[in-house]
């Protein structure tokens, strides 16, 4: 897992890594910008084209002065440095990297506070105005200048963050924050720029090594984790000889109406293609006929009028409800029968988490290490609205502790907060995977790794990967816009092939 600093722990990292590896500060910026210049020539490698780089006079702004070093250095030609002079304070890596620059060609110029802003005719501007040291949100000159630049529409490349762009915490509304066409960030993506609110500010970024202390950071035994290919391939248990279907559980998915019968069938069909030794869906009776034509693997409990099904709670190694459930009596009857009897974890979605919304004693029957997939709506609804999704996950942390359960919460990256207070960012899906039905299949998924005896911190970090990156796989390599729930459900074998290979 990589794990996700927070701004004040990326300084303490910085400084353990000047002290203990040991490396001269000034050397760690020119690591640093030895990396954005790596890729960004990769990106841009248009040698004529004019790029203005705006500094301020921090260590961000050391870094973009010597990122102009190091261009002119790759023969990019036409290149100027504007130095936002806002304060009288200068930090020592700064000073010296600008004493570099002086001995190049390259102009420099400097605004001043209350100044008017020099003509920009640069299609191409480099940010590092401001990076992880922002402590409150931009006003004044800072705030003005940023104002400016954004109305240039230019193509905009920004140095660790966008400057004003809070790398984590709350993001104040309507705070001045640079809009940039893409980030270099050194080490790891910010913790902000995975929450929905980063939307208008990163249209991209990519993380670049700069060579930080991994053990050190390992050994802060961090909260927020960024789940790696690596990971999931230390996760998944190839299956073995002499296995049978009794070896990967037997799942029970309690799903549909009438009217909502395809969510039932994507989420018990992703059951089967996850890997359940066997499925059995409990549907309405009118379903039947649909289940047995859309996949002969699936059996099926009927749900008859009004009456609550017989089921053996034992025959089960894992149960998922909620898909297209209702929230009918019967609905009420059939959550408060599988919370009260079944006592293993469980995969609880959709209508299932509207009906504890609703009926909020049957909080007190939950058993211990269930699953809850909510997407953003279903959160507010079952812990109240937030005005942010940092909020967000700060209640979901302390709702996971509070009711011992896992909260999987659903988004472009997918976070999983266990009980124990660990935040895990899914880092596959794509945007193709907005089509209803695709949280049904999700589902499907994760009950049956519960069924194969994964753990549920294993079956949701899992589940979400292996969802999203069938996801990918689809829809990425065509760049195709969208993809269907039953596509991802049916493409999930084949994901997990290359993963074990
Ligand atoms: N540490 C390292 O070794 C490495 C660091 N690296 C680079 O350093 C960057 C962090 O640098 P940094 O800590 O110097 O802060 P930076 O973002 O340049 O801000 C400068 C100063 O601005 C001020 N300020 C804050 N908010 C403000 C506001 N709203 N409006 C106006 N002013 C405001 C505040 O000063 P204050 O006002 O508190 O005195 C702050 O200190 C990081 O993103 C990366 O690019 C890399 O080279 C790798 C090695
Ligand atoms: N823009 C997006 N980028 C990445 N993943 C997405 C995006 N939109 C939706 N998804 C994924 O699709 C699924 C949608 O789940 P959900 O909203 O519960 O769907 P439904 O209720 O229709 O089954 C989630 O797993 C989510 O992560
Ligand atoms: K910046």
């Amino acid at each position: 897992m990589l794990p996700l600093l927070i701004a004040p722990q990326i300084r303490e990292a910085d400084a353990y890594t000047i002290a203990h590896e040991p490396i001269a500060s000034i050397d760690l910026m020119e690591r640093a910008s030895k990396a954005f210049v790596g890729w960004f020539i990769n990106h841009f490698p248009d040698k004529d084209q004019a790029i203005s780089v705006y500094c301020g006079t921090g260590n961000n702004g050391g870094d973009g002065l010597a990122i102009a070093r190091m261009l002119d250095d790759h023969q990019y030609k036409k290149i100027n440095v504007k130095v936002a002079r806002f304060s009288d304070k200068s930090t020592p890596d700064f000073n010296t990297n600008l004493e570099r620059l002086k001995k190049t060609s390259i102009s420099i110029s400097e605004i001043h506070p209350g100044s008017g802003f020099p003509i920009e005719d640069c299609p191409l501007i480099i940010d590092a105005l401001l990076g992880t040291g922002l402590n409150k949100p931009l006003e004044g000159d800072y705030k003005r200048l940023v104002d400016h630049l954004n109305s240039l529409d230019k193509t905009i490349v920004a140095v660790d963050v966008p400057t004003g762009f809070f790398a984590d915490g709350e993001i104040p509304h309507g705070a001045g924050i640079l809009k940039a066409d893409l980030v270099i960030t050194f080490q790891q993506p910010k913790i902000n720029f995975l929450l929905p609110e980063s939307g208008p500010y990163i249209k991209c970024w990519e993380a670049v090594n700069i060579g930080i202390d991994e053990h050190f950071v390992q050994s802060l035994h961090l909260p927020y984790l960024a789940v790696e290919e690596k990971d999931i391939r230390k996760m998944l248990k190839p299956r073995h000889r002499f296995s049978n279907k009794g070896t990967y559980g037997h799942t029970l998915i309690v799903a549909g109406q009438p009217e909502t019968m395809g969510a039932a069938l994507l989420s018990a069909s992703a059951c089967v293609y996850a890997g359940s030794g066997l499925t059995t869906a409990c549907i309405p009776q009118s379903g039947l006929t649909a289940l047995n034509a859309y996949m002969p693997e699936i059996m099926a409990i009927v749900r008859h009028d009004m009456q609550l099904p017989t089921i053996e709670w034992a025959k089960f190694s894992a149960i998922g409800i909620g898909p297209g459930l209702g929230k009918d009596e019967l609905a009420v009857e059939l959550i408060t029968d599988v919370f009260t009897n079944y006592k293993k974890p469980l995969v609880i979605d959709a209508d299932a988490l509207n009906l504890l919304t609703i009926h909020r004693e049957l909080w007190r029957s939950v058993p211990e290490n269930s699953i809850l997939t909510p997407h953003m709506k279903e959160f507010d609804r079952l812990f109240g609205d937030h005005g942010n999704w940092w909020q967000r996950i700060q209640t979901g942390i302390q709702k996971a502790r509070e009711y011992a359960v896992f909260i999987l919460l659903k988004n472009d990256y997918t976070i999983v907060i266990s009980p124990a207070g660990k935040v895990y960012f899914n880092t596959t899906s794509n945007p193709a995977m907005a089509v209803g039905g695709m949280g049904d299949v999700l589902t499907g998924i994760i009950s049956a790794l519960l069924a194969q005896h994964y753990t549920p911190e294993e079956a949701c970090i899992l589940g979400a990967y292996l969802h999203g990156k069938a996801g990918d796989e689809l829809a990425l390599p065509n760049k195709i816009n969208v993809i269907l729930p039953s596509q991802v459900a049916a493409r999930v074998p084949l994901t997990m092939a290359k993963l074990l290979a």
